[in-house]
């Protein structure tokens, strides 16, 4: 009898609609990582009825989605998320295909370390003086918002270093609240990615009110330029002037999905990460002692931090590193498989949903020690070598990595050391807040703070 040569496959860790969705539904992302941790190097199929995704986490299985066979796992599937990132981002830097080929090469000149190195200074300089719009609530002992603060110094930033200053910070922080909106409105549709869009589901019209405002703030801007090329060089300007393969003038739908593309990953991410931090300080307080400490060496009273200044935050920059490892703003990144393939020895089919999630990948007890523990100390310079590329990944991979890593590496410790060494604060809510899924990972609850000035800078003497 002639022998068999069909390939074995491996059977995937097959969560049950019974056992798990009760769980998803109590604590998502802990009920992940539990399937997660259950089920070493294998894929996990999450059975829920009419959605049958296959959670994909091993850093070697994350590394053949993102990198080795990235050309079969696409963002333009019916996957869960994309769909709806869609209708804010348009045909551009988030979506697939040429048009992202075309977005990426076009935006990723203003995003190269010489270019972030080049801004420092006006970052900084944008930073401190938002910050100081803090002194009125900390003096009058008022609490102030964590998110809406960081979202408002991140805006005033973005706008200065990528935007030429061209969107008034008042119309920046409303794309950033309409984009709440819209994040917070396509969590139903992230639960139905099998329902066509004329189904009608709750969020849908928030979400298209949303994109509607975010349009009647960012059109006039990208009309005026491209009636007229100031020969600025920010993104805006050389959108405006941008030209397709065929040589021929981006069209205004292309320059605005673009637009609006990088203003809310370059806003969304980060104030979304940053919120978490405060709450976290409060309850560790040898990380913040040590924190404030470097804080207070390194950046004077009333300083706008230089880029010297900037080198010599090591502690900072391990915290962060730290923050994101524990709370990655993109703590969901979605594909749909184009054709059959075999994912660590599990069999996939053309349109099966791949979830990739650095936040579980993260918390794997088999790559991380004490991964529920906040431990800045995993990034010190001496720290031993984390076992696999992929066990870390919170600005993703492959082709489709994050275009914004260094220049939130560069603004994230600037906006912390700034802040930190202008104020102390208190939480008038203790404890951790929960974590909220949406695109991105945000708090729950919010996070109130009231703010004490810290080392004033001394009056300029007459
Ligand atoms: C904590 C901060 C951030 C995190 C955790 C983060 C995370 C990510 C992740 C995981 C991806 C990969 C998506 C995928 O593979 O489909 C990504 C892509 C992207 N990020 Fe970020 N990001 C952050 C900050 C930023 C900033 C500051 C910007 C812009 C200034 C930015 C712009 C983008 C863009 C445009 C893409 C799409 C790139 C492409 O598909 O070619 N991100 N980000």
């Amino acid at each position: 009898m002639a022998e068999s040569t069909a390939p074995a496959y491996r059977q995937p860790h097959v969560a049950t609609l019974r056992r798990t969705f009760p769980k998803l539904l109590r604590d998502p992302l802990g009920t992940l990582v539990g399937l997660a941790d259950a089920s070493p190097g294998q894929v996990v199929k999450l059975n829920l009825g009419t959605i049958r995704p296959y959670l994909v986490v091993e850093p070697a299985h994350v590394q053949h989605v993102l990198r080795d066979n990235a050309a079969n796992y696409t963002r333009a599937g019916d996957s869960m998320m994309w769909k709806s990132v869609k209708k804010l981002g348009g045909d551009g830097i988030l979506a697939e295909g040429p048009q992202w080929e075309a977005s990426r090469r076009r935006l990723q000149p203003h995003f190269t370390a010489k270019r972030i190195d080049a801004v420092v200074d006006g970052l900084s300089r944008a930073i401190s003086d938002a910050v100081d719009e803090l002194n009125v609530p900390a003096r009058n002992g008022e609490p102030v918002d964590a998110a809406s603060e960081i979202s408002r110094i991140i805006c005033q930033a973005v706008i200065g270093v990528f935007f030429g200053n061209k969107i008034p910070v008042a119309d920046g922080v409303r794309i950033v609240a309409e984009q709440d909106t819209v994040a917070t409105a396509l969590r139903f549709r992230l639960l139905t990615p099998f329902l066509p869009d004329a189904v009608p589901m709750p969020g849908d019209r928030a979400l298209r009110r949303a994109v509607q405002n975010i349009d009647n703030i960012l059109l006039p801007l990208v009309r005026a330029e491209r009636a007229h090329d100031d020969g600025g060089d920010d993104i805006v300007a050389s959108l405006a002037r941008g030209r397709d393969v065929h040589g021929h003038k981006l069209d205004e739908q292309r320059v605005r999905d673009d637009l609006v593309s990088i203003f809310v990953t370059a806003t969304e991410t980060t104030y979304t990460v940053l919120t978490w931090l405060f709450p976290l300080l409060e309850q560790l307080p040898d990380v913040a002692e040590r924190l404030y400490a470097e804080i207070d060496r390194v950046v004077g009273p009333g300083d706008v931090i230089n880029r010297e200044q900037l080198g010599e935050l090591s502690y900072t920059r391990m915290v962060l590193d730290e923050l994101v490892r524990a709370y990655p703003s993109g703590w969901l990144v979605p594909r749909t498989a184009i054709a059959d393939d075999v994912i660590g020895g599990t069999r996939v089919r053309a349109g099966d949903t791949i979830i990739l999630s650095p936040y579980v990948t993260q918390r794997l007890a088999r790559f991380w020690d004490r991964p529920a523990v906040f431990d800045p100390e995993r990034f010190a310079p001496d720290a031993p070598r984390r076992a696999h590329r992929y066990a870390y990944y919170p600005f993703g991979g492959g082709a489709h990595q994050c275009i914004g890593q260094y220049f939130f590496q560069v603004e994230a410790p600037l906006i912390v050391a700034t802040l930190l060494s202008r104020f102390r604060y208190r939480l008038c809510t203790p404890g951790m807040p929960s974590p909220r899924l949406a695109a991105s990972l945000r708090p729950r609850e919010r996070v109130p703070l009231l703010l004490t000035p810290h080392r004033q800078p001394a009056p300029a003497k007459q």
